[in-house]
C-alpha cells in the first residue's frame, strides 16, 4: 500500500497527518477494501470487456484534498495506458465509483469524448507553476478545443472507461475531502510489452528510480512492478 501526499502539502511545512493524504494507493492486500474489486455490481461490466479471466491490476483510494491554493489538486489530462506495458488496450478497464456526491465543485472527473478511439500519446509533467504530484503526467499536445464532458456523479455511481480515454480532474475548491474509489482491471490474457524506445520511457524510468529509492530494489522494469501488483480476481491467472 502506498500513501499519497499533495505535493503542496508534502513540500510545505505542514505536519503530516492523515488530513494530508491524497491517495491511498495498491490497496490490493487490504481485504476490506479489495473487496469493492470483486462487487458483482461492477464486474458483470467489466467482464464485458476483459472477459472471464479478470485481474485487478491498480487500486486507488482517491481522497482529493482542499486544494492549498496551488492548484495541485488537479490530476492533468492523461491517458492511463501511459503506465500500463501490457496490452491490448481494449482488454483494460477502469472502474470508478464516487463515494460522495463529486461536481465540478470538488473536482470531478473530466473526459474528452472519443479519444479513447486513438492512440497513445506522449506524455510527461505539466509546466504548472504551483507544482505537481508526483508522477501524475499529463499528455503533452492535445486538441485543447475538443469538446470536454464534465461527470457530475452521485454517491454509488460508477463510470467505466477505457484507458487510452484522455481524462483529469479539476481543483478541489471545497473545504471537504472528495473520495472516490478506483480499480483498473485487465483480462490475464493480456501481455506484458517491453516499453523501451517507446513513449513509455520516461514513466518506466521514474518507476525504477522509486523501486530503488524506496524498497532498495534493483534491476526491475515497469512489467516487474505491475507484475506484483496484479491480484486475480476472478477466472484464472494466464499471462499477467
Ligand atoms: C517494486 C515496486 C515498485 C512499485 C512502483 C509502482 C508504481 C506504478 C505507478 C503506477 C501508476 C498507475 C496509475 C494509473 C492511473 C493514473 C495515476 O494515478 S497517475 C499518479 C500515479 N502516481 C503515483 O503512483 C505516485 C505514488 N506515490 C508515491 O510513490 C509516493 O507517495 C511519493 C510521492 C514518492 C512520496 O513517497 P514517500 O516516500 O512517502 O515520501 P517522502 O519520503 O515523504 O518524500 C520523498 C520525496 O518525494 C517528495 N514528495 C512527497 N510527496 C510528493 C508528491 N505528492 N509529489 C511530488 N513529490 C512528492 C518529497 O518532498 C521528497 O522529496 P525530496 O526531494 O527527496 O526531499
Ligand atoms: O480521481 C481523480 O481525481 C482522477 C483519477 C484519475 O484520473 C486517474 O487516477 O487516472
Amino acid at each position: 500500500m502506498v500513501v499519497m501526499r499533495d505535493v503542496a502539502i508534502a513540500k510545505s511545512e505542514f505536519v503530516p497527518d492523515q488530513k494530508a493524504i491524497t491517495k491511498v494507493q495498491d490497496f490490493q492486500e487490504l481485504p476490506e477494501l479489495f473487496e469493492y474489486c470483486s462487487l458483482p455490481q461492477i464486474v458483470q461490466y467489466v467482464k464485458c470487456f476483459t472477459g472471464p479471466n479478470i485481474m485487478s491490476m491498480h487500486t486507488m483510494l482517491i481522497n482529493k484534498p482542499p486544494d492549498a491554493g496551488k492548484k495541485t489538486s488537479r490530476h492533468p489530462m492523461h491517458q492511463d495506458l501511459h503506465y500500463f506495458p501490457f496490452r491490448p488496450a481494449d482488454r483494460i478497464v477502469c472502474a470508478w465509483t464516487a463515494m460522495e456526491r463529486i461536481d465540478r465543485s470538488n473536482g470531478c472527473l473530466v473526459v474528452l469524448p472519443g479519444t479513447h478511439t486513438g492512440e497513445l500519446k506522449q506524455h510527461d509533467y505539466p509546466e504548472w507553476e504551483g507544482g505537481v504530484n508526483k508522477m501524475y503526467h499529463g499528455v503533452r499536445d492535445y486538441d485543447p478545443s475538443l469538446p470536454r464532458v464534465h461527470l457530475t456523479m452521485e454517491k454509488g455511481d460508477t463510470v467505466f472507461f477505457h484507458p487510452i480515454l484522455i481524462h483529469g480532474s479539476g481543483m478541489n475548491r471545497t473545504a471537504g475531502f472528495r473520495k472516490a474509489i478506483s480499480c483498473h482491471y485487465a483480462s490475464s490474457d493480456c501481455y506484458y510489452i517491453d516499453v523501451k524506445g517507446t513513449t513509455q520511457e520516461n514513466i518506466e524510468k521514474e518507476v525504477i528510480e522509486l523501486a530503488l529509492k524506496r524498497y532498495g530494489v534493483e534491476e526491475i522494469l515497469l512489467k516487474d512492478a505491475w507484475m506484483a501488483k496484479g491480484r486475480l480476481v476472478q477466472g484464472e491467472r494466464i499471462n499477467l
